[in-house]
């Protein structure tokens, strides 16, 4: 729990987990805050190393990774108890989970329960199962601890945060809409921008993995799933929108067009997907659907289209790089909607996003 009343300077312990792309981005983004820095790191953590010191850790940005290789393993469960710990009327505690794991996801509850504020960019907790996401919210309003997810849609944009202020102060949402992949759209401007001929789909996909935009695993992004979950996560702060229990195991609200090629459909298990060898075997062997994209591609410039949208259709030719834009529809914003544009996938912005929530704590 924050407050703001208090006589001594106040710090706060920041415990990250999860640190590929996005988490050393975070971490470097928060060494570098400007003095006084507010914020103590108090661990550091991937699968099989954690560095933790209550205290707070004397780590640099030149520093920190060697120091994590050489450190021991800690189960997430017995961080987040050692965490749990740490919080007194004096200590705010954050964790940061920068993963994509569902079991780290699954510790917010018990975080929260025991005072611990969550922030995170890993979409598993919140467009999963809605017990989970009932439990977080339940968690979190009788303790006090705060959860924010911003980099959960459209990476740093202020898509959540905009959501939730529309509904706080009462408009009513009548339609959202937009392109919520980083990945498809920065996909879609390389490969199909309405000329004759251009990339190979998989060169576009292997880049757009190469700049971060992707899931761990690219399958992620190209099934669809990576919107369906954006898509679910802004449908649960829409009152008038929350589904009812139970929902079935696996739930996702969103039903979404995969552009995995039938031959690789077989490579697309839950292990797969959450194996780095299995993404960089997945990545290569799209080459091998190259040929099937391109008449994709070709049939659709014949229909005056690009691989999306008409080419008329303003989000056909408006977007460049990883662009998101979101567009929302309400009663306040009619008929021409509160728009949102810009980056929506990469290390950067979506470090940038986690440590905005890290600042709108404190
Ligand atoms: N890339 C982007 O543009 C965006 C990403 N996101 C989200 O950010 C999150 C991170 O993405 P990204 O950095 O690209 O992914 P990475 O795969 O680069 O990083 C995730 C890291 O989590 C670590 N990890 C996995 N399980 C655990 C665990 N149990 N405990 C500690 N560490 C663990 C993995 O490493 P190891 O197993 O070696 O420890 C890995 O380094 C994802 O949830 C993604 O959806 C959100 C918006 C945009
Ligand atoms: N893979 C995602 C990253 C952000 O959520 C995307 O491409 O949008
Ligand atoms: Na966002």
């Amino acid at each position: 729990m924050i407050t703001t009343a208090s006589t001594s300077p106040r710090t706060v312990a920041v415990a990250v987990t999860g640190v590929g792309l996005v988490g050393s981005e975070f971490i470097s983004q928060l060494l570098s805050v400007s003095r006084p820095n507010p914020f103590r790191i108090v661990a550091l953590s991937s699968s099989k190393h954690t560095l933790f010191s209550p205290d707070g850790l004397d780590v640099s940005t030149s520093s920190w990774k060697d120091q994590l290789a050489s450190a021991p393993g800690k189960p997430a469960a017995d961080l987040a108890s050692e965490l749990a710990r740490l919080v007194t009327p004096a200590q705010d505690v954050v964790f940061v989970d920068n993963t994509s794991s569902e079991s780290v996801a699954g510790l917010y509850p018990t975080l929260l329960a025991a005072g611990v504020n969550v922030i995170t960019p890993n979409k598993k907790a919140f467009s999963g199962e809605l017990s989970l996401f009932e439990k977080i919210l339940g968690a979190s309003v009788e303790s006090g601890a705060k959860y924010l997810n911003e980099s959960t849609v459209g990476a740093g944009l202020p898509i959540i945060s905009t959501l939730k202020d529309l509904v706080a102060t009462g408009d009513k949402i009548k339609k959202i809409e937009g392109v919520f992949s980083g990945t498809m759209s920065y996909i879609f401007n390389n490969f199909s921008s309405g000329k004759e001929g251009g990339p190979s789909f998989s060169s576009v996909v292997k880049i757009a993995r190469e700049k971060g935009y992707t899931e761990p695993h690219p399958a992620d992004d190209l099934t669809g799933s990576d919107v369906s979950r954006k898509l679910t996560i802004l449908t649960r702060y829409i009152p008038s929108l929350k589904p009812k229990l139970p929902l079935p195991a696996g739930y996702l609200s969103v039903p979404t067009t995969s552009l995995i090629p039938a031959t690789l459909q077989s490579l697309i298990t839950p292990e797969a997907l959450a194996s780095s060898a299995a993404a960089d075997a997945f990545v290569h062997r799209l080459e091998g659907s190259d040929a099937e994209f391109d008449k994709m591609r070709s049939d659709a410039l014949k229909d005056g289209s690009v691989l999306r949208y008409p080419l008329s259709h303003p989000f056909a030719t408006s977007l460049g790089g990883s662009d998101n834009i979101v567009l929302f529809h309400t009663e306040r914003y009619s008929p021409r909607p509160l728009i949102v544009q810009g980056a929506g996938a990469g290390a950067a912005v979506t470090a940038m996003g986690v440590l905005s929530d890290l600042f709108k704590l404190v």
